[in-house]
């Protein structure tokens, strides 16, 4: 499993493209039935992404957790954004059409997964925090998360968010997840954009069509700076970094964060106006 340190963002001011991109994005997670995990030092935050065509692939162990099973000491938010697939948890087999959700809480021993169709294969996004309790393994279709709509076509940030592991929803220690829907013709995610000394964030870009890029912002509000990032790419949100994006054309993403509360709206926010 590849590591990713901290950054202090005194030294990301001095950052370049290249290393921005080593430091922050996670652009090598698809891989057909491979499991591919990325370990971040912030808040311990492990970023997976399954696609499984033909094979079942099973969830491993990996050297740098030190324990038997991957979910002996963590809890995992799972969301589908391919076509219809299974997650066997321990025995109980949960289908996931796209967008909906699975969270597994800590103590689940045994877990598979697969796609209904390898030629339409599901796309498991995976985010998993340590935990220190175990919450129920829950399942929540898409259609049943609290959903909210947000922005305006005049500011070209229409958009449909949908929460399903925070405070009021899917129970966890600390992780909080869910989604971003753009509409037709609003390309503008999270602005006013915010921070969160609390949680650090993970935003993962899908439904960003194959000829079309995401330019996603991030550093201190006075000190940004930009990522490109393409469909299924992921980039890390360390807590002092702003985090925002504005696509080609609309898009979706998966947001997910872990840190000292579940409060999704604990947030830090700056005027348009503030950013440099
Ligand atoms: O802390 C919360 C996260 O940054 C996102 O939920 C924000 C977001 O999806 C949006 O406004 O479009
Ligand atoms: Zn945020």
């Amino acid at each position: 499993m590849k590591i990713i340190q901290h950054v202090h963002s005194e030294d990301f001011k001095t950052y370049g493209t290249d290393k921005i991109r080593e430091r922050f994005l996670l652009d090598d997670l698809k891989e057909k039935d491979k499991a591919n995990f990325v370990y971040s030092h912030y808040d311990r935050m492990v970023t997976g992404l399954i696609t499984p065509t033909n094979q079942v692939v099973p969830l491993g162990t990996y050297d740098i957790l030190r324990a038997e099973f991957f979910l002996e000491r963590r809890e995992m938010g799972v969301i589908n954004v391919g076509g219809a697939g299974s997650i066997i948890a321990d025995g109980t087999t949960y289908n996931l059409a796209k967008l909906d959700c699975l969270y597994m809480g800590k103590g689940v021993k045994d877990v598979s997964f697969s796609s209904a169709d390898a030629n339409n294969p599901a796309v498991f996004y995976i985010l998993s925090a340590p935990a220190h309790a175990t919450y129920p393994t829950t399942y929540l279709q898409n259609a049943d998360a609290f959903s909210a709509q947000l922005g305006s076509v005049e500011t070209a940030n229409e958009r449909k968010i949908m929460r399903y592991i925070h405070k009021d929803g899917i129970q966890s220690c600390q992780l909080v997840m869910g989604l971003t829907i753009l509409s037709t013709g609003s390309v503008w995610n999270t602005i006013p954009p915010h921070t969160h000394d609390r949680r650090m964030e993970v935003y993962f870009y899908f439904d960003v069509d194959e000829e079309h890029r995401v330019f996603h912002y991030m550093g201190e509000p006075q000190e940004t700076r930009h990522i490109i990032v393409a469909n299924h790419e992921a980039v890390l949100s360390p807590t002092w970094s702003i985090h925002a994006g504005s696509g080609t054309k609309n898009y979706s993403f998966i947001w997910g964060m872990a840190g000292e509360n579940l409060d999704y709206a604990d947030m830090d926010t700056f005027g348009v106006k503030e950013l440099k």
